[in-house]
């Protein structure tokens, strides 16, 4: 069931880019100085977000490293917070650590 904030999300989303990577390199990306988190299969690294996000770091920090999916919807973001989301895209997730997972 796609939920109305993923449409917005999905319909703001730029063309699928390389590179690739996996849920153990994200979590690698945890801490203040890099920090990554997954939305909707998609890699981002918010680290320069940090400092200026509305909600705050620790909510980001609670997420760093992790799929931040449900969190990010739970707290209803804005479609303005939506639009701030490309600029921190840096890729995809692999295949097999998707959220439909292949071979289900
Ligand atoms: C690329 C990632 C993110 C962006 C661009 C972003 C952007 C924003 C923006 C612009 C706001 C201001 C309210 C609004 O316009 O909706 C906001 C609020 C907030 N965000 Fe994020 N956010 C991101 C990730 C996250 C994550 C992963 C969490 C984890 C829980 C989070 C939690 C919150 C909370 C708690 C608020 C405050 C809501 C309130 O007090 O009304 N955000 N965010």
């Amino acid at each position: 069931m796609t939920s109305v904030i993923q449409r917005v999300f999905m319909g703001s989303r730029l063309e699928p880019k390389e590179p690739i990577y996996t849920m153990n390199e994200v979590a690698e990306h945890c801490d203040v100085n890099s920090c990554w988190i997954v939305l909707w299969d998609k890699v981002y690294d918010v680290t320069d977000l940090l400092c200026m996000h509305p909600g705050g770091l620790d909510v980001i920090m609670e997420n760093a490293g992790t799929d931040a999916t449900v969190p990010f919807e739970d707290k209803g973001h804005s479609k303005f917070a939506i639009s701030m989301i490309d600029k921190y895209y840096i890729g995809e997730l692999a295949e097999c650590d998707r959220r439909k997972k292949c071979g289900s």
